[in-house]
C-alpha cells in the first residue's frame, strides 16, 4: 500500500493506476477505523480495481462547540488495518494541503441538507460537501463508498456529485453493527462502560417502532411513545422520525417506496446516530 501526503504524490500514484487501466474507488473517512470502514473498503474493491482510502479529520465540518480536538486519531493502527484490507493507496493530507492559505470556495447543497443533522449541526454539510467534492476531484475516482449509517450525508453527497456533474458513482454500504445491535462508530469509544451497556436500547426502540409502523400502528403516537421510553432510559433524544429515504421529508403515514426510521440521541458525552429501513 502506498501512502500519499501531497497532491503531487497522489496525482502520480493515480496516474500510474489509470495508465494500467485500473478503475479507482474512493473510501472517504476521518480515521480511527473500525469494521464499518473496512466494509466500505471491501464494497469499494468489488466495484473497482484499486481502492484509495482517505483519512482526513475535516475541520470545516465541525462546529466551534464540537469535538474536533478530541476526535480519535490512530494513524499507525489505521494504516495496518487498511493494508490488511487490501487498500492500494492511503491518502493522508494535512489541513494545509486540503485547505491552503487563501482557500475561499465552499459548496452549499440545499434540499437534503434541510432538517435533522443540518439543524443540529449548522454548517456541517457545507464542510462535508466541500471536502467530498475535493476528494472526488483529487482522486478522479469512478466510485465512492459511503455508509448508510450517515443516511443524510449519503443523500447530500449523492446530490452534490450529480449537481456538479462529477462523474462518480456513490455506492451506499449497509450499516455494520456490533453483536448487540449498535451501529459501529469511531465516537463509541467515548461511552463509559455503563453507557455502552445501555446504548443498544436506542436501536431496540427503533426496531420496535419500525415494526409497529410497518404493521399499521399510527406513526406520530408510536414515535412519541418510543421517544418517552428513551428519555426514561437516560437518553436525550434529538429526533426519532419516519422519513422518505431519498428526500428526507418527514412522513406522517407509511407510503409506497423507500422509508427510513432515523434517530439521533445524546448518551453521555456523545450523540448516537442511527437509521433503519421501514417495511
Ligand atoms: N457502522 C458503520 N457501517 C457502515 N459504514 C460506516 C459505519 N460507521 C461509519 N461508516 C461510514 O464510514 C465513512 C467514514 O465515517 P467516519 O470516519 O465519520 O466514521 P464514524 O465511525 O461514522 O465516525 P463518527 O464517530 O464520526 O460518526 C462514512 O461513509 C460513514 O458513513
Ligand atoms: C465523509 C467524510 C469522510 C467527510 O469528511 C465524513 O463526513 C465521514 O467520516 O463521514
Ligand atoms: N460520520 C460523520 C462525520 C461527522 O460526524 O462529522
Amino acid at each position: 500500500m502506498e501512502t500519499c501526503r501531497t497532491l503531487e504524490g497522489l496525482r502520480a500514484a493515480t496516474a500510474k493506476l489509470r495508465a494500467e487501466g485500473r478503475r479507482i474507488a474512493l473510501v472517504p473517512t476521518m480515521g480511527a477505523l473500525h469494521d464499518g470502514h473496512i466494509a466500505l473498503v471491501a464494497a469499494a474493491r468489488e466495484h473497482a480495481d484499486a481502492v484509495i482510502t482517505s483519512i482526513f479529520v475535516n475541520p470545516l465540518q465541525f462546529n466551534p462547540n464540537e469535538d474536533l480536538s478530541r476526535y480519535p486519531r490512530d494513524e499507525q493502527g489505521d494504516l495496518a488495518k487498511l493494508r490488511a484490507a487490501g487498500c492500494d493507496i492511503a491518502w493522508l493530507p494535512e489541513v494545509k494541503v486540503m485547505y491552503p492559505p487563501g482557500a475561499a470556495t465552499v459548496i452549499d447543497v440545499a434540499g437534503p441538507t434541510a432538517g435533522w443533522e443540518g439543524d443540529a449541526r449548522p454548517g456541517h454539510f457545507r464542510g462535508v460537501a466541500t471536502v467530498c467534492a475535493k476528494l472526488f476531484l483529487q482522486t478522479g475516482a469512478e466510485v465512492a463508498a459511503f455508509g448508510e449509517k450517515d443516511w443524510q450525508q449519503l443523500q447530500v453527497v449523492t446530490r452534490m456529485a450529480a449537481d456538479l456533474d462529477i462523474p462518480i458513482r456513490i455506492l451506499p454500504v449497509p450499516t455494520v453493527r456490533e453483536a448487540d445491535g449498535i451501529a459501529m462508530s469511531s465516537r463509541n469509544r467515548f461511552l463509559t462502560d455503563a453507557e455502552r451497556a445501555h446504548a443498544p436500547r436506542l436501536i431496540e426502540a427503533m426496531r420496535r417502532a419500525a415494526e409497529a409502523i410497518a404493521t399499521g400502528a399510527p406513526v406520530a403516537a408510536t414515535l412519541a411513545a418510543e421517544t418517552e421510553t428513551l428519555k426514561a432510559q437516560g437518553f436525550e433524544p434529538d429526533y426519532l422520525a419516519l422519513i422518505d429515504g431519498p428526500t428526507l421529508k418527514p412522513l406522517q403515514a407509511i407510503k409506497p417506496g423507500p422509508m427510513r426510521l432515523i434517530a439521533a440521541a445524546r448518551l453521555g458525552s456523545i450523540r448516537l446516530l442511527d437509521n433503519i429501513p421501514v417495511g
